[in-house]
């Protein structure tokens, strides 16, 4: 064997795959047992997947005589797939600093959003804004994030609610992806807010009559990539009927259903999600039980974002009740300007303290599971042959410590490796 190849990660302590037999998600007891190699090596092709992965000895043995443009020696580290974020809010102007104080003095969500903050506050300051400032602050939290360990990223629009502005998020976030190593999957969210000034049923007319066919022509043109459609489907922003008109419309134009429900209300979301064949729904803090077991059938994966609870002092997602019934349960860290959070070790540790999930099931929901919500787990989530060469190593022995220890992942993450290359290299990482 004496073809080029682009990377070498060897003698790494473990390595871990999360899964080996080419599933697409993992639930129930498949999240408890991880496949995780002792003592293994992955190699990495020139075309950026993964060629090999497996035993230190078998991998030396048949790659004796293969050429490598990067060895690393991962003696005494942990090797485990790139981390994917399944629900982010990352391009906008303005942060809302002074709402976090009203919010630790006792105010709501929605009494901040019904006092014209909240959304309103960032759709004011993100219409204001240049595509290239917003394309600035979009490019530094993704390198915050892939610093963190996201190697994918689920990245909405949201914060224009008009034509002009979602179209401009969008196209910043098509640059993001041109310009930036980290993957992303684009989400069209125009309807995250009812626009002042407007009612619900005119707001979702001019999503359906005027911003979606524009979305779709500039997506014939080529101009525009976008994967998924979201509604903040909530008492008080899009009701239950609107939200199935616009999901429905979305999947007409062949988006992939990702949307927010049954957050602050129970509202029947998870239920109609199933019915769609949505993909995925975030949030669920008020999911019920017919709601769980219909997203366990219809296999719509639940998004939890454990950021939300947490910052906004809610009630937190049923995570044991939907990973008793089999739902197909995913992490993301929701970061907007409400939960300021760019770290996916944070989210899992979160998730495990207040969901009472344990480490490898928080593991398996930010990679295998995360990337299935995007339609992605066929080349992302998981260490197996043909799926991409994103990971990271980790200077230590076992890989938990990435969700023990409490915001250490920037003393923890020696590398991030996206398809083959290092896109991230800490040489400040220290054993502890
Ligand atoms: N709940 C709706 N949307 C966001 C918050 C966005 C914002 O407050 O700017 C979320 O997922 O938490
Ligand atoms: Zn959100």
């Amino acid at each position: 064997m004496s073809s080029n190849y682009r990377l070498l990660v060897k003698n790494a302590k473990q390595v871990v795959l999360v899964c080996n037999n080419g599933e697409q998600y993992l639930t129930k007891h498949d999240m408890l047992s991880l496949c995780v190699i002792e003592n293994g090596s992955v190699v990495i092709g020139s075309d950026g997947l993964i060629k090999a992965v497996g035993p230190a000895e078998t991998i030396g043995a048949q790659y004796s005589d293969a050429s490598f443009k990067k060895v690393i020696d991962a003696t005494g580290m942990c090797v485990l797939p790139g981390l994917v974020d399944a629900h982010t809010h990352p391009v906008w102007a303005g942060d809302r600093v002074h709402e976090f104080a009203m919010k630790l003095a006792g105010a709501t969500y929605m009494d901040v959003h019904r006092a014209g903050g909240g959304i309103h506050f960032t759709v004011e300051h993100t219409r204001a804004a240049s595509s290239s400032d917003l394309l600035t602050s979009l490019s530094g939290r993704l390198v915050r994030m892939q610093r963190a360990g996201t190697t994918l990223v689920e990245c909405k629009s949201g914060y224009g609610l008009e034509l002009e502005t979602e179209l401009k998020m969008l196209k910043v976030i098509e640059e993001a992806r041109r310009i930036l190593p980290i993957n992303i999957s684009s989400t069209y969210c125009g309807a995250h807010a009812v626009p002042k000034g407007k009612t619900v049923k005119e707001a979702t007319e001019d999503i359906l009559g005027v911003q979606l066919p524009r979305l779709k022509e500039q997506m014939s043109a080529g101009f525009l990539r976008v994967d998924n459609i979201d509604v903040f489907c909530e008492q008080g922003v899009f009701d239950l009927s609107s939200t199935r008109s616009i999901l429905k419309a979305g999947k007409d134009m062949g988006l992939n259903i990702n949307f927010h429900g049954d957050e602050l209300h129970p509202m029947n979301s998870a239920q109609l999600g199933a019915d769609l064949g949505a993909l995925a729904i975030s949030h669920l803090e008020e999911v019920t039980d017919e709601g769980i077991a219909a997203m366990a059938k219809a296999k719509t994966a639940a998004v939890l974002l454990p950021t939300t609870a947490y910052i906004l002092r809610l009630p937190q997602p049923r995570a044991r009740d939907m990973l008793e019934a089999g739902v197909i349960v995913a992490l993301g860290s929701d970061f907007n300007p409400n939960a300021y959070c760019c770290s996916m070790p944070i989210v899992m540790h979160l998730a495990c303290v207040n969901m009472k999930m344990t480490m490898s099931e928080a593991l398996a929901a930010a990679t295998i599971n995360s990337a299935y919500s995007l339609g992605c787990s066929h080349t992302h989530g998981s260490l197996e042959v043909n799926k991409h060469g994103d990971l990271l190593i980790l200077n230590t022995t076992r890989w938990e410590h990435l969700i023990y220890q409490l915001g250490g992942h920037q003393e923890l993450i020696r590398y991030v490796v996206i398809k083959g290359n290092v896109v991230h290299d800490n040489d400040q990482t220290m054993k502890l």
